[in-house]
């Protein structure tokens, strides 16, 4: 299975299971985040969903390169990018705190999964970054989008996005995208980082998650979302954006 997912107590637990691949993302794995949002809608009893990578090398490592570079036109690429961006939109706005368990590195669409999530506990070891640049496109899933709408610092989300490069989870901290870091055992840090909230009715949790999304919805998040699809589709169908993929797929041993 490229993905698990699992419930332990309240927590419902979605695992990207592509480790020989840095966990990176495929049509299966976006089949799987459309059956968590159903689980969770048909089940009041989740009080967390918690998404996580396996393994210990990557939380994830974006689209799968060697299954998404045979897309070539913007026609091509749009209905990838619109699925999973539409897939990420319903994890974002699921009625429960939605916790990204960043294990490892989290780059490009891996990034952009992380951001949509209501919180990030990231491992000391990890990386994150908007890497996207350095194939010649800009997210396509809605992480830029929500990066402006959740990170304090207009300028820090413009520099990661524009520097599309990695960062190492101190950084992620001191610029606001991490929540908090963790050493050692990710399932000790979540246990950890969940017990105050679990003190709390989930019947609250879930209030308030409405109120973030009544806000999301008043200022037409999902249509800025759609923007950055079109956009995306559009940087995607260039030569530099191929050229750039055929480098990395060369590379592989
Ligand atoms: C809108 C989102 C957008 C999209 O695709 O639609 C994107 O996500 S664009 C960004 C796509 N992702 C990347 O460009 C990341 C590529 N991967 C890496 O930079 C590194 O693999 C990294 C930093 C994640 C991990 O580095 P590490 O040295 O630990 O591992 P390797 O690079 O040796 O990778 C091991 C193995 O996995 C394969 N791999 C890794 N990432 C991907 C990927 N995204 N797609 C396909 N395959 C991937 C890599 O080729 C190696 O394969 P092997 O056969 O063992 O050589």
């Amino acid at each position: 299975m490229t993905f698990t997912i699992n419930r332990e107590e309240n927590i419902l637990r979605f695992t990207i299971n592509r480790p020989k691949v840095r966990n990176a993302i495929n049509h299966e794995v976006i089949a799987g985040f459309e059956s968590l949002v159903t689980s969770v809608h048909n089940d009041s009893t989740i009080q967390f969903v918690v998404i996580t990578g396996e393994g210990n090398e990557a939380f994830c490592s974006g689209g799968d390169l060697s299954i998404f570079h045979g897309l070539q036109t913007e026609e091509d690429a749009f209905p990838m990018l619109n699925r999973m961006a539409t897939a990420l939109y319903n994890i974002a706005t699921l009625p429960v705190p939605v916790i990204a368990l960043v294990n490892g590195h989290a780059v490009g669409g891996g990034c952009e999964i992380a951001t949509a999530c209501d919180f990030r506990l990231v491992s000391s070891h990890a990386k994150a970054g908007f890497i996207q640049g350095t194939l010649a496109i800009t997210s396509g899933w809605g992480g830029g989008t929500y990066l402006f709408e959740k990170l304090a610092r207009q300028d820090i989300a413009m520099q990661m996005l524009c520097e599309a490069k990695p960062l190492l989870a101190h950084s992620l901290l001191d610029n606001g995208w991490a929540t908090q870091l963790y050493d050692g055992n990710k399932e000790q840090a979540l246990e950890t980082f969940v017990h105050e909230m679990k003190q709390v009715e989930a019947s609250v949790h879930r209030a308030y998650k409405q109120m973030l999304i009544r806000k999301w919805t008043e200022q037409k998040l999902l249509e800025q979302i759609k923007e950055e699809v079109k956009t995306c589709s559009k940087l995607w169908a260039a030569d530099e954006h191929h050229e750039a993929v055929q480098k990395f797929l060369k590379k592989r041993k």
